[in-house]
């Protein structure tokens, strides 16, 4: 099997042309712990099939570490646009890509026809308890207590197609996330389990943020997640609309604009290698 292995901001995925790959639905979970595994596999976050679709110019079908399916990959729908252009799949800087029955729109950004950068509308954040979702009554979950660990801490709770809860700290640096991660993406209260961010406001234009991500732990940048706090931020008066999100991978540029109730996520896609795999080497 063919793949090409890239990131962005550090979170990093193996690609593969769902075209030319007919794994069974149902042997996928397993081929992605395997493919993903840092150490008897290939290494990565976890695995994204790129394959044909009527409804756009591409589906993304994306998968975590653990073999879970997700309903959407910041990172990993900039470095799909950057796959299908530099593979010439398509000659638009201008494409359409679906996962789970949602469309996103990307704006290419190219030099000496590689795709360097892309702007994606994530569209609308989803924040009802029940379109993230969370148990926490009904209507927008801002500020909400939550107790993990003995210890109370607030979030914020917000949908960019997969959930998020974003909880505002003083300090992130020496957070034990190994410790706290889990126990927020199996709370009760998140039927779905959930990504969580937890963000360092600096000022009201750029934050730092960590996240332990569902399905795969702690990762270097989540761009649903950044998408996430940002809308959190300026859900409770914290930020500008538009926003530098520092995270340990590298930075992304965040905007929701309000008007249009559409949030756009801009940031690198970089491919590492490309590589090929024989499935029953590791005995799958
Ligand atoms: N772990 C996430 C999917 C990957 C999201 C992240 N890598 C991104 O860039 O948005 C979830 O289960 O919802």
């Amino acid at each position: 099997m063919k793949f090409t292995k890239m990131h962005g901001c550090g979170n990093d995925y193996i690609y593969v042309d769902g075209s030319k790959e007919n794994i069974p639905k149902n042997r996928k979970p397993e081929v992605v712990r395997q493919l993903s595994d840092r150490h008897f596999g290939i290494g990565g976050d976890g695995v994204i099939f790129i394959n044909p679709s009527k409804e756009a110019d591409f589906e993304m079908e994306m998968y975590n570490m653990d073999g879970s399916r997700a309903e959407m990959c910041g990172n990993g729908i900039r470095c799909v646009g950057k796959y299908v252009y530099d593979k010439g799949l398509t000659d638009k800087t201008q494409i359409s890509v679906i996962s789970c029955g949602k469309i996103k729109y990307l704006t290419l950004f190219t030099e000496n026809e590689k795709v360097l950068a892309v702007k994606v509308n994530m569209g609308s954040p989803l924040l009802k308890a029940e379109e993230i979702p969370v148990v926490a009554g009904s209507g927008e979950v801002i500020g909400e207590r939550i107790e993990v660990d003995d210890k109370e801490y607030q979030m914020t709770c917000v949908s960019m197609g997969n959930p998020h809860a974003v909880i505002f700290m003083d300090e992130i640096a020496q957070l034990p996330l190994e410790k706290i991660g889990p126990l927020f993406e199996n709370h009760v209260r998140f039927p779905k389990r959930t990504n969580t961010e937890f963000v360092k406001v600096l000022d009201r234009e750029n934050i730092q943020m960590r996240v332990w991500e569902r399905g795969t732990g702690e990762t270097l940048a989540c761009g649903t997640g950044a998408c996430a706090a940002v809308a959190a931020c300026i859900l409770n008066g914290l930020t500008q609309e538009q926003v530098t999100v520092k995270l340990l991978g590298g930075s992304l540029q965040i905007q929701w604009d309000r008007k249009e109730n559409l949030i756009y996520m801009t940031g690198p896609a970089v491919t590492v290698f490309e590589g090929e795999t024989d499935l029953t080497i590791s005995g799958l």
